[in-house]
């Protein structure tokens, strides 16, 4: 039975063209999938590069790309405008590489065309680039008997650098990382991350495409019959869902993890993609019974868009059966509310303190000082004596308390706590750690697997809560998060909870959303402290990068805030007439007064705003409800002196000077996860001082 393929290029292309043909499409691809045995439909080119690339007919002016090999297996490869087309088959070979078995593209017109103008250069300059590597090392690597004469010419990175789109990927790739200085040894590394599985030279057979595209499934799938066919077809416009980086396939659909796993990674790099398709895993295990399986992250916003995205990924509604989407809190206030027979109800901020201010009142004791100790001590850690509180260490609070006040603080927490009981009020983190207790004492394991998302700043409390969800054992906790987008106060050590994921933890570090241009420019926003993972490891950005490129990040500064803000409504206006649309529009600022001037100065101009993750408009908030989003163009407002970082949540840096040191890194890595929300453009800007954490210019 033939088999058909469809390339990334195909889907991306398809996605932009207007409706009418992609209903050709649709209807050339449905009847073609009919017959495509007998190979009907197909024309041959007489000049092509590539003997087996055939021409599909879509309309008059459009040409589907068909690359057959013999009568068995036939890969989409794109979809172009019919000169376009033809250019296209005149210019492109495909193979098998010969050290990587994967599928490779190159064009080897623009290769013959750029050789005279490298040979040129090379006979002016006699030191080449890869003079210190050896044939044998390139050869091994994947450059092959084609490209390893105009590799030996080359004389810069920018001449590599503009053979990105004539040389296939993982050719380019090992070069690149041969030029970054790197070892073969070490560029094998960062090649072989980007393959399924390694394969001997000699397992590699060059004339069997077939191999070489289940090899290559970053680039192309074979589609599973005619609903296949109309599913990836679907899924056009949102590529995730068929192509995963082989990182990100080998880590989502390994069969089992035998404990805890985690993905980390920058922003952008998939850890949101590779969790969903873990979730489409694990939920295919299952037919039926109460779902077995939990997404989770920490807000109501996230779990939104969480649930949307397993929406698109699970199309069998069976199977979508598996797995409830729903944030950490409302999990806990259904454990609590069936423990109590009651909802928990949650005071506002003002009443809360009150409340507390009034506990603390006789012993000199703020309210907000008292909350925090409760949270950020008390209940983080589980103490529940007296006894325990006086020992426990209080780690990044501030200056130190003697045993006599500890126990004044006890005392107050625990009337604070008995008149909160006695009227329903609850915070968020107690009724975590009720439902924590509550699971634990009753071994009330809910799910068979938990999968959490954005888990860098989870609260200990909620750690507990998840530990408790699902019985240790095979494919209980799969985790995605980024220490360097941690933007909470909640410093936590898996372990220490007793969640171990040594060993099963993977890094992610090819950023889909970000273009170069823009990581290199925010990654000098975090500074140079390296971030502790969840794993209590170090993790560092040193392999982040994106095979995306465009413009460098625009930093404008003002004298005042109403000029700055001019500026910035002039900025949008320039997006919106460039055919962006407005919710694609991403505006941040530290605080909510910046925000609100904004959206108030769009308004003057008739541009419509809404929030951040609902919109209308375009979409304006504050820089932490801006995590886990993403937008085409991303303005940060306000980025200045005195509000970024903002002081009034920096500890004194002689009292304590790991709470100030943790509390700037927050503020730069905050600032960091709103600027990694842009896919294409970002603009910052700020009056008076610039912020210390902006990159000199
Ligand atoms: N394999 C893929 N193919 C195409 N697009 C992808 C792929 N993986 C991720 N993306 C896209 O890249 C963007 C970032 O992905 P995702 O949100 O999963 O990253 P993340 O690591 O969770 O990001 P962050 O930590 O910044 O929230 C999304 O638009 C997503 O659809």
């Amino acid at each position: 039975m033939p088999q058909l393929a469809i390339d990334k290029d195909f889907l991306s292309r398809y996605a932009k063209l207007d409706k009418r043909i992609q209903k050709a499409v649709d209807d050339a691809l449905h009847k073609f999938a009919e017959v495509y045995y007998a190979g009907g439909h197909l024309e041959k080119v007489t000049d092509a590069r590539d003997p087996r690339v055939r021409t599909l007919r879509i309309t008059l002016n459009y040409r589907g790309v068909v690359v057959a090999q013999s009568e068995d297996t036939y890969l989409l490869v794109t979809v172009l405008p019919h000169d376009e087309a033809y250019a296209y088959i005149r210019s492109r070979r495909f193979s098998v590489n010969h050290a990587l078995g994967v599928l490779e593209v190159r064009d080897e017109s623009a290769l013959e065309s750029f050789t005279p103008a490298l040979e040129e250069l090379a006979a002016a300059d006699p030191a080449r680039l890869f003079d210190h590597i050896s044939d044998a090392d390139l050869i091994r690597l994947g450059v092959d008997a084609e490209s390893l004469p105009i590799v030996r010419l080359l004389t810069s990175e920018a001449h590599l650098e503009a053979m990105a789109k004539m040389l296939p990927g993982g050719q380019y790739d090992a070069l690149v990382a041969l030029a970054s200085g790197m070892t073969p040894e070490e560029a094998w590394a960062e090649v072989a991350k980007n393959l399924v599985e390694e394969v001997a030279p000699d397992h590699i057979d060059l004339d069997d495409l077939t191999a070489a595209i289940r090899r290559s499934p970053g680039q192309a799938v074979f589609v599973e019959g005619p609903e296949g066919l109309q599913s990836m077809l679907d899924a056009a416009f949102d590529l995730w869902r068929v192509f995963l980086h082989p990182l990100q396939r080998r880590i989502a659909y390994r069969p089992s993890f035998n404990g805890p796993a985690m993905v980390t990674g920058g922003a952008g790099t998939g850890k949101t993609v590779t969790a969903l398709h873990r979730v489409a895993h694990l939920t295919s295990r299952y037919e039926s019974g109460p779902p077995q399986v939990l997404l989770t992250t920490f807000t109501r916003t996230l779990d939104a868009a969480l649930r949307s995205q397993v929406e698109l990924l699970i199309t069998d509604p069976a199977q979508r059966e598996r797995v409830d989407v729903r944030n950490l809190d409302r999990v806990a206030y259904e454990v609590v509310s069936h423990e109590c027979g009651a909802g928990p109800a949650f005071p506002n901020a003002r009443d809360l303190e009150d409340l507390w201010d009034e506990a603390g009142a006789e012993r000199g004791l703020s309210g907000a000082f008292l909350l925090a100790e409760w949270e950020q001590v008390i209940l983080a850690q589980d103490l529940r004596t007296e006894r325990a509180y006086v020992d426990a260490a209080r780690r990044g609070r501030g200056s130190r308390l003697s045993v006599d006040q500890k126990r004044s603080v006890w005392r107050a927490v625990l009337e604070a706590t008995k008149h909160m009981a006695t009227a329903n009020q609850w915070t968020f983190t107690q009724v975590a750690a009720a439902a924590a207790e509550i699971l634990e004492r009753t071994g009330d394991r809910r799910y068979e697997h938990v999968v959490v998302d954005e888990a860098q700043d989870l609260h200990p409390a909620k750690w507990r809560l998840i530990r408790a969800l699902a019985a240790e054992g095979t494919d209980d906790l799969f985790i995605a998060g980024d220490p360097h987008q941690r933007i909470y106060d909640h410093r936590v050590s898996l372990a220490s909870l007793g969640v171990h994921v040594r060993g099963r933890s993977r890094k992610l570090t090819v950023s889909y959303r970000s273009t170069q241009e823009i990581l290199s420019w925010a990654v000098q926003v975090l500074g140079a402290a390296p971030a502790t993972g969840l794993d209590d490891l170090e993790d560092s950005l040193d392999t982040y990068s994106s095979p995306l490129h465009g413009r460098r990040p625009t930093v404008r500064g003002f004298s005042e805030r109403a000029a700055e803000l001019d500026a910035l409504a002039e900025q949008v206006r320039k997006w919106i007439d460039q055919g962006v649309e407005a919710g694609s529009i991403g505006i941040a600022g530290r605080s909510r007064k910046v925000t609100e001037a904004a959206a108030a100065r769009l308004k003057e101009d008739a541009i419509d705003c809404g929030a951040l993750a609902t919109g209308p408009g375009v979409r304006v908030g504050t820089m932490h409800a801006m995590k886990g989003l993403e937008f085409r163009c991303v303005a940060v407002v306000g980025v200045e002196h005195g509000i970024v970082p903002h002081e009034s949540q920096i500890a004194d840096s002689i009292e304590d000077p790991t709470s100030h040191a943790h509390g700037l890194q927050r503020e730069r890595n905050l600032l960091f996860v709103s600027c990694t929300r842009a896919r294409d453009t970002l603009y910052v800007s700020y009056s008076g001082a610039p912020s210390p954490f902006l990159p000199a210019q």
